[in-house]
């Protein structure tokens, strides 16, 4: 059954952002956790970097470890993860004429501590990311574990507000890429999630 998208979609609309509960299932957050750890333990993760073109890594302002999913996977929890996306997508594409055409993910791996500095996700030299998507995949996680998402809106009057969303397992955060500003703060567990864009042509 698809999720109900409507409300996170009229979040976007109205504030730039949403958030929808339960976009993965416990099982289906637990498995994809397994996913992470098990690639992460045979190596496969690396030091996120900043930029696109001069790519660097200065773990002070952005701590996390990445790495990217192959968008052809056969690992069933990775497949239905993106084919839920897929579906997501479409639904998009279908109410907002957004002519979203491709998309990429990674896991990310917040080592307790660690933070990713206010920034804006799109790229000054390529413009392609319409949507940052965020569906965090940690069981069990506690408002006094921190690692909110920060989110900087922008009020009508000119000032912001900041929102915060607790990475809770299963929720899902989608907001415009190019222009809402966020930060990472720091948790004192282990911060899991799944990272992505969706992308215009
Ligand atoms: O994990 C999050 O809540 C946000 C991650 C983020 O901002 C990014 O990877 O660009
Ligand atoms: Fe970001």
């Amino acid at each position: 059954m698809n999720p109900d998208y409507e409300p996170i979609i009229d979040g976007i609309l109205a504030d730039g952002y949403g958030i929808l509960d339960n976009f993965l299932s416990p099982s289906e957050v637990s498995g994809l956790a397994l996913c992470l750890r098990n690639r992460r333990e045979a190596g496969q993760f690396r030091s996120a970097g900043i930029g696109n073109q001069q790519v660097s890594i200065q773990t002070a302002i952005r701590g996390d470890e990445i790495l990217w999913l192959d968008e052809d996977t056969v690992i069933s929890e990775e497949r239905a993860f993106l084919d839920r996306i897929g579906q997501f997508v479409q639904y998009v594409n279908q109410t907002c004429y957004l002519g979203l055409r491709d998309y990429e993910f990674h896991y990310a791996l917040y080592p307790t501590g660690t933070v990713y500095k206010r920034h804006l996700d799109r790229f000054k030299s390529d413009s392609r990311r319409k949507l940052s998507v965020i569906c965090y995949l940690n069981t069990n996680w506690q408002e006094s574990d921190g690692g909110q998402l920060a989110l900087y809106v922008p009020d009508a009057d000119g000032s912001e507000q900041q929102v915060t969303v607790v990475p809770a397992g299963g929720r899902l955060v989608c907001f415009d890429s190019g222009q809402l500003e966020h930060e990472v703060f720091p948790a004192t567990r282990e911060r899991l999630s799944v990272t992505g864009w969706l992308k215009t042509a």
